[in-house]
């Protein structure tokens, strides 16, 4: 489980010093009046993947399809089709499963070409993940694996090479995916691409990987429980009118994503798409920043510290005491490191964390710590959902469409365009 809290100082103190509590009230009772309408309803469908639902057969049942026959798994897919399999499949490294998965996202020429220097065709499977089946990154990289897998020495049917996830309905990666006679399993209609980590879309890497589907689901159904049950201390209702208060009043724009472990890397990669594509339209918007810590204190943490005083941060930490490696205390001391004799790195992490939420709040910042108990599945399907229903609630605040991304369809069509005006 998960728990939030502002610092020593309450959140109450830090809003009146501000001057902005009554901003706060108005914006947390319409929070949760939508809140209460969502649980009302059934909450959204991206939060609706129940762990006993009826595609956990089917998920289970490719996954195991999958990792018999192969020992690297390309997944093709990109923003939403890939984000959310990447933050959750990172958690693996820790139980590393029997296949190596690859999640070749942005379109690299270079990437490409090492991959397949790297990987044995008879033994890699590929899985092709887009919800619109038409995005042209995805597609040409499934060509492009489709002639080296065939270019490859064995001689089994390609299609058992392949799985693919998309909508129903006629697109060019589901024609693909049938004339190939391969898998094709339907990517939900009612959840859009970036809201999709607890469907097949993150669920079905995660099941190759060896980590637990149930355990992501059970995870994201206590969040969802708790927002149903008190939604006005609900991590995402009061984290959505803190940011849009902030915004309003204090003309806050950015919202930094910081969590203190190396496995919540491409979680901050799966936020950014998830918060800038829902929030930035008509104008409005709030741009997010990811970091890790404790490494980008030594990159990004000045401009935190002493940049523009317009940033709503957000630390995520595990408790990490006693964990890690631990420093011997005569050798510590032995070069005047007494600080850290006989501590852990866990020790050293958790102290940084602290200390830099304490500087950044000295300088009048506001600072949410989120914190999990431990790095596990139950925990990352939690945060997954709680991000998604802030992401939500904050677009309703703002009084903008969470589930559009008009703005982006026109570079795709001249994208398109271009390449088809390219010289023979
Ligand atoms: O899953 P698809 O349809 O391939 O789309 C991939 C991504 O492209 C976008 O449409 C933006 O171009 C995202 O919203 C989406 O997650």
């Amino acid at each position: 489980m998960f728990s939030y809290s502002f610092g020593n100082e309450s959140l109450n103190s830090q809003l009146d010093a501000l001057g902005i509590t009554a901003a706060f009230q108005k914006n947390l009772d319409s929070a949760v009046d939508y809140a209460k309408a969502l649980a009302a309803d059934g909450l959204l469908p991206f939060a609706r993947q129940a762990h006993n639902g009826p595609d956990a057969g089917p998920i289970e049942a490719a996954a195991a399809r999958i990792k018999a026959s192969c020992d690297d798994l390309i997944v093709l897919g990109t923003g939403g089709s890939s984000l959310g399999a990447q933050a959750a499949i990172a958690l693996a490294r820790f139980n590393k499963g029997p296949v190596r998965i690859h999640t070749p996202d942005s379109l690299c020429p270079f990437e490409m070409d090492l991959l397949f220097k790297e990987l044995n065709t008879a033994r890699t499977h590929v899985l092709a993940i887009s919800k619109s089946g038409t995005t042209a990154e995805t597609l040409a990289q499934l060509l492009a694996c489709r002639a080296w897998l065939e270019a490859g020495d064995h001689s089994d049917n390609p299609g058992d090479h392949f799985t693919f996830i998309t909508e129903p309905g006629e697109r060019p990666l589901r024609t693909y995916g049938e004339k190939l006679g391969s898998p094709i399993l339907d990517h939900p209609t009612d959840v859009g691409g970036r809201f999709s980590v607890l469907t097949n879309v993150g669920m079905l890497p995660v099941a190759v990987s060896g980590l637990s589907v149930e355990a992501f689901r059970k995870g994201a159904e206590a969040v969802c429980d708790q927002f149903k049950s008190d939604p006005a201390t609900a991590t995402a209702v009061v984290g959505a009118a803190l940011t849009h208060t902030l915004e309003q009043e204090k003309g806050v724009t950015q919202v930094l994503v910081m969590p203190y472990a190396e496995s919540l890397r491409a979680f901050t990669r799966w936020h950014g798409q998830l918060w800038a594509e829902s929030l930035g339209k008509e104008g409005l918007g709030t741009t997010p920043i990811r970091a890790v810590g404790p490494v980008d204190q030594h990159s990004q943490l000045q401009l935190f510290l002493d940049g523009p005083n317009d940033k709503f941060c957000t630390f995520i930490t595990i408790p990490s005491f006693g964990k890690g490696p631990r420093i011997d205390a005569a050798e510590a001391k032995a070069y005047g490191l007494d600080y850290m004799a006989d501590r852990t790195i866990g020790d050293t992490v958790t102290c940084q964390s602290r200390a830099t939420q304490e500087t950044l709040r000295k300088k009048g910042r506001t600072v949410r710590e989120i914190v999990i108990d431990s790095l596990s599945e139950e925990n990352l399907g939690g945060l997954f959902v709680s991000f998604m229903l802030e992401t939500v609630v904050t677009a309703h605040l703002m009084g903008v469409n969470a589930f559009d991304q008009p703005a982006v369809e026109e570079g795709k069509i001249l994208t398109r365009q271009y390449l088809s005006e390219l010289p023979e």
